[in-house]
């Protein structure tokens, strides 16, 4: 495996001359021991592939760049091409055999991931008994690790944790090994689950964006930009209380110069990860004494946006992200609240997002890092916009009413996108689950760490099994 530019790994051929024959079996011999001490290798894989992704170029991705790779590499897998939304969640959920492998591969984009992500978290909580509708139950950790090929046109995870959106790049990690601890925010509503989230979770800005762009799908992928230019004109603010438990004070701060997003030197992602469950249970109880004793803190605002930046969820256009310093697995996530401003205000915030200065230095900025949260808004949320067409659909009220519920609605609330998805309901629970998964990836490496060779950081195993071509002169 070699490093090129742009954090983008390829394989490499490596070619030993010997005069020996004996010799030459000897090195194959130890070659092939050395390998099998690298346990992390995963050896059997069951992959997904979303076929309707992006360019509609998963399984062709898969097929030319992929399989080639982990077949070097004698891994197995088992592939599943998907033939419908939710198709591997609910597989994962119920019918996969999870015993027979070491990791599960997605092929698509971030809408294929999270399905990957429900899937496997919900079964590991069913299997070991924990009911995920309590918003203070202690999730159990996954046990395996998840790849993630990019091949979608929203590929916001993967470049997250790799450093680029590339198919054999990715690859490469997974044959490799790779680990890298996830935090996950379970997100609740009256003490029932709603999903899962890894990424950003927006309310304001960018709920009203997405929202807009899912009601202008024909658009295309410039529905993003056209809703975007859109909301931000319509320029709307939204009144609520925010209440949240602040991070640990050595859990760093969201305003950190020091980048150490998820890195393998970052002290905060790696502290504890071994005797993690033996602390868990000592963390919760000092939580819920400092919970008691009043210790949330509560805001109470006019917002044009709240977000919740579990990662730095950094991408193509914004390379910093919304929350540069933002760590992949310490178990908070940043909390961004921007009030209400002036517009021109308000492009100055968002155009430091794309340069290099601080998006966080504003009047009508604040950021805190925190372990879980709750949103509130201002108006009493009777019911989800379903919920409520449809209780009215019940009971015969005609669809005029409907229209004027929904005006008022949403002229008081925004929508929370999710990772990508919009969530039926405003007033949300948050909690942060500590490196509750592992991805086949290891964080955006810095440029010191990819000088060096990948089997510098592999110690003394190697990462592919050898196709050795050896000759004798
Ligand atoms: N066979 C299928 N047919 C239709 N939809 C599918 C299929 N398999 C997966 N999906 C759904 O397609 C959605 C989008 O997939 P994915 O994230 O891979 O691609 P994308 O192009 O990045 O998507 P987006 O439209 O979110 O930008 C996912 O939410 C997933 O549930």
């Amino acid at each position: 495996v070699r490093r090129t530019s742009g954090h983008q790994w390829t394989c490499s051929d490596v070619t030993f001359h010997c005069t020996s024959q004996r010799l030459c079996e000897q090195w194959i011999h130890v070659i092939n021991e050395q390998l099998s001490f690298h346990t992390n290798r995963p050896r059997s894989l069951l992959v997904y592939i979303n076929p309707y992704g992006g360019k509609r170029q998963g399984r062709r991705v898969y097929e030319q760049k992929v399989a080639p790779l982990f077949h070097r590499a004698h891994i197995s897998a088992d592939v599943i091409v998907t033939e419908r939304a939710n198709h591997a969640r609910d597989h994962l959920k119920t019918e996969a055999e999870l015993d027979k492998y070491d990791g599960v591969v997605c092929v698509g984009g971030d809408g294929m991931f999270s399905e990957i992500l429900h899937g496997l978290v919900t079964r590991t909580q069913a299997d070991s008994g924990v009911d995920q509708d309590q918003p203070d139950a202690e999730l159990v950790p996954c046990s395996l690790h998840i790849g993630i090929i990019p091949a979608g046109s929203t590929d916001c995870i993967c470049f997250a944790t790799v450093g680029t959106n590339d198919p054999v790049t990715s690859a490469l990690h997974i044959i490799v090994g790779d680990s890298q601890p996830m935090d996950v925010c379970s997100v609740h509503h009256n003490n029932s689950f709603l999903r899962y989230s890894v990424s950003l979770l927006g309310y304001g800005f960018y709920g009203d964006v997405l929202s807009d762009s899912e009601r202008n799908r024909w658009q295309g992928p410039a529905r993003y930009d056209l809703s975007g230019v859109k909301t931000f004109l319509s320029h709307n603010y939204y009144e609520g209380t925010v209440s949240f438990l602040p991070a640990e004070s050595n859990k760093g701060d969201p305003r950190d110069e020091l980048k150490l997003n998820g890195k393998p030197v970052c002290l905060v992602c790696s502290q504890q990860g071994s005797t993690l469950h033996a602390q868990k249970y000592k963390n919760l109880q000092g939580q819920e004494r400092r919970e008691k004793a009043n210790e949330l803190l509560v805001i109470h605002g006019k917002f044009l946006a709240i977000n919740a930046a579990n990662m730095s969820c950094a991408c193509p256009r914004s390379p910093k992200g919304l929350s540069p310093s933002a760590h992949l697995a310490d178990g908070n996530t940043d909390l961004i609240l921007v009030r209400k401003c002036s517009r021109l205000d308000f492009f100055r915030h968002l155009l430091r997002h794309t340069n290099k200065d601080d998006q966080f230095d504003h009047s009508f900025v604040e950021v805190h890092r925190v372990r879980r949260f709750r949103f509130q808004p201002r108006h009493h949320e009777l019911a989800s916009l379903e919920d409520l067409s449809e209780g009215l659909k019940k009971s015969g009220f005609s669809p005029i009413c409907v229209t004027q519920t929904t005006c008022n609605y949403s002229t008081t609330h925004s929508s929370w996108t999710c990772d990508g998805e919009i969530l039926p309901h405003a007033d949300i629970q948050v909690s942060v689950h500590r490196q509750l998964i592992r991805l086949f990836a290891r964080g955006i490496e810095e440029e010191q760490q990819q000088q060096r060779s990948v089997f510098e950081d592999l110690g003394p195993h190697l990462a592919l099994e050898p196709s050795l071509h050896w000759t004798v002169d």
